[in-house]
């Protein structure tokens, strides 16, 4: 390929991701989280900071891309992205002035735009387990001291699935989001409302953990099961349970956060189902 091409498709895979963070922040309603009318559980985030921090976000996605060209799923890929991924988490907190928007998203979207970069002909099936791979590699430049993160702390504590998990496993829960509008190009609101839901439902959020409880989790889920049975709308009893929680327990989900901006991401790329 052309490198002139690369150049061109390093750029596209960027500015859809950027444009994935956007879109996820604006969607509305999401119970807990930032949007463009709510700020959710937060008093240090809003909307026109999640704008900036995707837009930092930008020259990261474009670099991941670009390395993962000309390369394999290594260890060696691995070592590449998590050092292109610590830059972004600092161009990130700089945009935020140390405010924590995007951290799981970086790491989804830069394992995801990485296989997709490396594996140019690749369905999706294939780069879904690709990014398993990928990110099952153990990085040997990661500094975090144990137990610093909350995420290691609700796993440590409670064996619960978390970021790097649910990437090593090949993005289950994205998986299961996409098959709800895959092959739809034009996906309503209410569609993308119950691909949330199911995020709610399904995913450990070791955010939701870490500022309650294993068991306030447990009940936000059975809430957003609870949402599914019938066609979700936000007035629903069962969707007005999960703000009323959200707000008790201020609670936020941002790891469903990021996992639904990947699930949009990779429906917009149109990549072939099988
Ligand atoms: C492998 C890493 C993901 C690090 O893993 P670790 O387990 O150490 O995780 P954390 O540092 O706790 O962060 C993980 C972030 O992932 C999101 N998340 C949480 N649960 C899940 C889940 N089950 N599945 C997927 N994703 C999940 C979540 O990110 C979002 O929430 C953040 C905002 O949270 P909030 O509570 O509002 O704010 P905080 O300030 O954090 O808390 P408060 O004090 O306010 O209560 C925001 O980041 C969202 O994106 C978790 O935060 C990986 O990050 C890593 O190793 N990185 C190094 C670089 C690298 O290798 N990159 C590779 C490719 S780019
Ligand atoms: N919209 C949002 N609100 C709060 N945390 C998030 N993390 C990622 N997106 C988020």
């Amino acid at each position: 390929m052309k490198a002139e091409m690369k150049v061109r498709i390093a750029e596209n895979l960027a500015t859809q991701a950027v444009q994935a963070l956007k879109w996820e922040a604006n969607f509305a309603p999401k119970p807990g989280l930032v949007t463009k009318v709510s700020n959710g559980s937060h008093t240090d985030m809003d909307i026109a900071l999640f704008m900036r921090s995707a837009d930092s976000l930008y020259e990261t996605f474009r670099q991941i891309a670009e390395t993962a060209q000309n390369m394999s799923i290594s260890l060696n890929l691995r070592e590449k992205i998590g050092s292109l991924g610590r830059e972004g988490e600092e161009a990130m907190l700089q945009a935020t002035q140390g405010v924590n928007t995007h951290k799981g998203a970086i790491w989804a979207l830069g394992v995801l735009i990485a296989v997709i970069s490396s594996q140019e002909t690749a369905d999706l099936p294939t780069i879904l387990q690709m990014a398993g791979k990928l990110a099952s590699f153990p990085d040997r430049y990661v500094q975090t001291h144990p137990q610093t993160t909350y995420g290691i702390q609700a796993k440590r504590k409670y064996k619960v699935i978390g970021a790097r998990e649910e990437a090593a496993s090949g993005f289950p829960h994205v998986a299961a989001g996409l098959k709800l509008v895959l092959g739809q190009a034009e996906v309503t609101p209410q569609q993308w409302l119950r691909v949330l839901c199911l995020l709610y439902a399904s995913v450990d959020d070791t955010n939701v953990i870490h500022r309650s409880s294993l068991a306030v989790l447990r009940d936000f889920q059975n809430e957003a099961r609870q949402a599914l049975v019938a066609p979700v709308v936000e007035e629903s009893p069962a969707f007005q349970q999960l703000n009323q929680m959200a707000v008790k327990y201020q609670i936020s989900p941002g790891g469903c956060a990021d996992l639904f901006a990947a699930t949009y991401f990779l429906h917009n790329l149109n990549i072939k189902e099988n």
